[in-house]
C-alpha cells in the first residue's frame, strides 16, 4: 500500500524526534515548565487551524461517510484532545486558559500551518491535504508506542499525555490511510510524489514544532 511505503520513509525521522530533547524529557519526566508553556501556546492554535482545515475538505467530498468522519473529527480537535494539553497544564501546576494566553503562530508552527493551508487552497482532491495532515496523529501514536514500549511511566506526571496518542489514534489513521490509497491508486506518478513530499515534510515539521517548543523559539519581531 502507498500509505505503508510513507510510514516507512518516515520511521527515521519519528526515531530522530523521539531521541530529541523534547521526548527525552517527556520520558523522564523533568522536561522544562517553559518548554511546555511554549508547547501548549503554539499547540492550542495550531490545532484550531487543524479543525479549520478539516472543514475546508468537507467542501471537496461528496461521500456522507466521509464527511460524517470529518466532523467528528473537528470535534475530536476542538473538545477532545485539549485533555492531553490539561495534563501538560497539570505539570506545569498553572490554569491552562491562562498558560495558553498570548499565544502565536511561533515560526515552526506557522510554518506547519501554512504547509496544509497551501495544499488545501491549491489542488481541488482532498488527499494532498490529507497526506499533509495525517502526520499529526501518526507522528504522535508512534512516538506514544515507542515510549511505551521501552518505559514504564509508572509515577511520571506526563503517562496520561503519552496514553492518550497511545490509543487514540487507531480509528483516524485507518481513514486517512485508506482516502489516501484510493486516490494513490489511479493517480499520477507525479500527484504520488506531492502526496509522499507533503507527509515527509510534515513529519520534518513536527519535528522542528518539538524542538521550537523546546527552544521557545520566537519571531523576535
Ligand atoms: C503539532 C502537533 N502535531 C500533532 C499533534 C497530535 O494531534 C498535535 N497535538 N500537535
Amino acid at each position: 500500500m502507498f500509505t505503508d511505503e510513507l510510514q516507512q520513509e518516515a520511521a527515521p525521522i519519528i526515531d530522530a524526534i523521539y531521541h530529541d530533547p523534547f521526548i527525552k524529557g517527556i520520558i523522564n519526566g523533568d522536561i522544562s515548565k517553559d518548554a511546555i508553556r511554549h508547547y501548549l501556546k503554539a499547540d492550542h492554535l495550531y490545532l484550531n487551524e487543524f479543525a479549520k482545515i478539516y472543514s475546508l475538505l468537507i467542501a471537496k467530498l461528496d461521500d456522507k461517510e466521509d464527511i460524517r468522519f470529518l466532523l467528528e473529527q473537528i470535534d475530536f480537535v476542538v473538545n477532545g484532545e485539549v485533555t492531553a494539553h490539561y495534563t501538560m497544564a497539570d505539570y506545569v501546576g498553572e490554569d491552562y486558559v491562562s498558560i495558553i494566553e498570548g499565544g502565536e503562530w511561533y515560526p515552526a508552527s506557522d510554518h506547519y500551518i501554512k504547509h496544509m493551508y497551501y495544499n488545501a487552497f491549491k489542488y481541488d482532491d482532498a488527499s494532498f491535504t490529507i497526506c499533509a495532515m495525517a502526520p499529526c496523529p501518526y507522528v504522535y501514536q508512534q512516538l506514544a508506542l515507542k515510549i511505551k514500549e521501552n518505559h514504564d511511566l509508572i509515577g511520571n506526571p506526563l503517562k496520561d499525555w503519552v496514553d492518550f496518542y497511545a490509543v487514540n489514534m487507531d480509528e483516524l489513521m485507518g481513514h486517512l490511510n485508506r482516502w489516501v490509497n484510493r486516490f494513490a491508486e489511479t493517480t499520477t506518478e507525479q500527484n504520488k510524489a506531492i502526496l509522499r513530499r507533503n507527509f515527509l515534510e510534515s513529519c520534518v515539521h513536527e519535528r522542528r514544532f518539538f524542538a521550537m517548543s523546546y527552544h521557545q523559539e520566537k519571531w523576535n519581531v
